[in-house]
């Protein structure tokens, strides 16, 4: 037998596939080889010389895939890089990221998404999909150069201003009009501006009671409205950015009632938080859009288990300290989540038993690479557990509550709002086409991962 690199090799014995059945899943040179009753594969000659991962007692998920993610690299390294960012993804039980394009120089050319594209590859941690800027620096005026990221090396496909909301109809138009040339989707951030100068907080009774400047539904609302009718009028794909309000779920089942190519995400924090922990003032729980009441946590959560929300992203959002550590006002808006997106995804839909792992499987993988077009090709992310697949792979434990210690976890920032709170889901292992990326519960270098081959698509 010839010898084999065993790095991208792996059984994994006694897992429950999606948390239903108890299977032995053998992965060689990236690819899964076999899959067959636990207990049977360890016989097979094939495994002999490939790395053994005990699967009793966890989940096996395919590697999990988030549209939204903040990397911060170029131009707020001391916030998170593409590295310490992708790595924390890595320990989320992440196979693959979307860096979203509010960085410094915005990511709004071919040069700077090949830049992150590149970062990203050389680290190794997961696959990185440069978002690109829908207008010139973010500005809303002039289109960006779609087109240019779109068949550069990073190949984007999904285009957003988020952190910013693309209020002028006109320029939606033009971007949805032009994304439809190579399937792109537009991925709006649904902020009325002129609704949400000053905001700091969702505009209710905590608002009122606490004198914090309110950000009202109706401004996320009269957006997603708005842009669900120019998606219908133009015929191209919308994508709804962290959606958080009860309103806002009716508009989408409205546009999907209709068959409009319209799709939506929720973030983990907007399934478990709400506008009462803004009581403390603790800047922490300060993010846009921001926390909503109890009704529209439970409206989301009813979105995501009856399909009208399609995928759950992180909008991971690190901040350094100096942006954080101060008063409400002046603090920035968001909150870290790769690390922490299982464990609440499992307390506020599994553990409440609104969701089975196979539905967490197709909101955190196969929709939202479906909807980022990165579903296909030997590279292909969010792929159905099955013989001939690439080896994207995720191990939950569950059974085990641990408390968030920010100071512990990967992300470079310490702004999670989980901060001494005790979740479920520990991410036990996660592979990367077969190679190990976290392993009992911690992240492994990948081997050389560093080197750049210099050999460019
Ligand atoms: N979510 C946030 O509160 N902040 C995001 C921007 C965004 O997602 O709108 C950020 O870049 O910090
Ligand atoms: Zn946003
Ligand atoms: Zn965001």
């Amino acid at each position: 037998m010839s010898p084999r690199t065993t790095t991208d090799s792996v059984l994994v014995t006694g897992a429950a596939l999606l948390g239903e059945d108890l299977r032995d899943v053998l992965v060689l040179d990236g690819v899964i080889a076999a899959i067959a009753d636990a207990g049977t594969l360890a016989a097979d000659p094939r495994a002999a010389d490939v790395r053994h991962v005990d699967g009793t007692g966890l989940v096996l998920l395919p590697g999990l895939v988030d549209l939204h993610t903040h990397l911060r690299e170029p131009g707020r390294e001391d916030a998170e890089t593409v590295l310490s960012g992708t790595r924390a993804a890595a320990a989320g039980g992440f196979t693959a990221v979307h860096a979203m394009a509010n960085t410094t120089p915005v990511a709004d050319t071919a040069g700077v998404v090949e830049q992150v594209w590149r970062l990203g590859r050389d680290a190794g941690w997961v696959d990185v999909f440069p978002v690109g800027a829908v207008s010139v620096g973010l500005e809303g005026t002039q289109l960006a150069e779609l087109g240019a990221m779109a068949t550069s090396a990073a190949r984007v496909r999904v285009f957003s201003d988020d952190g910013k909301c693309v209020h002028d109809p006109v320029l939606m138009r033009r971007a949805l009009e032009y994304v439809k040339a190579f399937d792109g989707v537009v991925a709006q951030h649904a902020q009325e501006p002129r609704l949400t100068e000053g905001a700091q907080m969702h505009e209710g009774v905590v608002s009122a009671e606490i004198g914090l400047r309110g950000w009202p539904a109706v401004a996320e609302e009269a957006i997603i409205a708005r842009d669900v009718l120019l998606a219908e009028h133009v015929g191209s794909r919308l994508h709804v950015c962290h959606l958080s309000t009860a309103g806002s779920v009716e508009i989408i089942r409205w546009a999907k009632s209709r068959g409009l190519p319209v799709t939506a995400e929720v973030t983990p924090h907007h399934l478990f938080l709400t506008d009462e922990h803004a009581r403390g003032y603790d800047p922490v729980f300060k993010v846009n859009p921001p926390l909503r009441t109890e009704a529209d946590v439970e409206a989301v959560r009813a979105g995501l288990a009856d399909g009208t929300i399609d995928i759950v992203a992180t909008d991971h959002a690190p901040h350094s300290r100096e942006d954080k550590d101060c008063e409400w006002d002046a603090a920035a808006f968001g909150m870290t989540g790769l690390e922490t997106a299982v464990g609440v995804v499992q307390a506020a839909m599994v553990d409440t038993g609104r969701m089975t792992w196979a539905d967490v499987a197709r909101v955190m993988s196969a929709n939202p690479a479906r909807i980022g077009r990165v579903d296909e090709g030997p590279t292909a992310q969010g792929r159905p557990l099955a013989v001939g697949e690439p080896a994207n792979l995720t191990l939950i434990d569950p059974a085990v509550r641990a408390v968030v210690v920010p100071r512990e976890q990967a992300t470079q920032s310490e702004n999670s709002p989980y901060r001494g709170a005790e979740l479920p889901g520990r991410v036990v292992a996660t592979f990367l086409r077969g190679r190990a990326t976290v392993l009992d519960a911690r992240p492994v270098a990948p081997a050389g991962a560093t080197a750049f081959d210099g050999a460019d698509a």
